[in-house]
């Protein structure tokens, strides 16, 4: 299958950290680590919090900075009464490019289902937002070798009732639950295993085209230290950083891996 034409994505999901004065901050000096030809090489994406999103799309629109930026998450909903949650609209009236979806603290704490990051993809796609759609299994299921029919599971439920058009242009990430925040990163193998199986089940849900073009991220415990093999993975198109993300030095050597020997 051909792997020629994806551009690497780094994107980096602060979580809840960060006040929009730390993240004018980290932003600033993350645009002065990376210079224009890794910011060719690499796409770097950063998705703060939702009230950090405001100052961070002023500083990077009057710096002309070549970062994208995005969300952790949104409402399935247009608009309406449904305290504290943000709509896809109110996120593209503030140039977000990316808008996360499923990642599993949500599944976890909030209760969502495959149904509701189903109709969340959707509202993302409405409003001209691109989902990075987070599968990926727990422990237990690694533990019982059933972790690429629980992932490939979540990833027909998230899919389900989508179009080509618009999955040709998603993001999958790949977090096993086990990696996330523990230190414990998933192998090159394991990350390629997984993410190869996830480019095949999209080419028969859609089609090796589609497949071909989709970037399938790697997410769980990710540092520079380690990024830089798991990258060489031919089904392995980028990385969601949690927490080496709010290190602006830290999520700037993962960006640029590529220098690294
Ligand atoms: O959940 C993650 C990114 O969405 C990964 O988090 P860590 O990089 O902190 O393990």
């Amino acid at each position: 299958m051909a792997t020629t034409t994806r551009r690497p994505l780094m994107a980096g999901n602060w979580k809840m950290n960060l006040t929009h004065l730390e993240a004018i901050a980290l932003v600033q000096k993350l645009a002065f680590s990376l210079n224009d030809d890794d910011l060719e090489k690499v796409e770097v994406a950063v998705l703060p919090p939702f009230t950090d999103i405001r100052s961070v799309q002023t500083l990077i629109d009057a710096d002309r900075y070549n970062i994208a930026y995005g969300a952790q998450d949104l409402s399935q909903h247009d608009s309406g009464a449904y305290t504290g949650d943000i709509s896809g609209a109110m996120l593209a009236k503030l140039g977000c490019t990316y808008v996360v979806v499923g990642h599993s603290e949500r599944r976890e704490y909030h209760g969502e289902t495959d149904e509701l990051v189903a109709a969340k993809i959707k509202a993302a796609y409405k409003h001209e937002l691109t989902p990075i759609l987070c599968i990926g299994e727990p422990l237990e299921v690694r533990q019982e070798n059933r972790h690429v029919e629980h992932t490939l599971a979540q990833l027909d439920g998230a899919l389900d009732g989508l179009g080509a058009a618009q999955a040709a242009s998603i993001v999958v990430a790949y977090e096993p639950v086990w990696a996330i925040g523990t230190g414990e990163v998933a192998t090159p193998d394991d990350a390629q295993e997984m993410a190869a199986a996830i480019r095949e089940r999209l080419a028969k849900l859609y089609s090796a085209e589609v497949a071909a073009g989709v970037r399938i991220l790697y997410g769980g415990s990710v540092k520079a230290a380690n990024v830089k093999p798991i990258m060489e993975q031919p089904d392995v198109d980028g990385a969601l950083v949690g927490g080496a993300s709010i290190n602006a030095d830290e999520f700037a050597l993962i960006a640029r891996y590529h220098r690294n020997p």
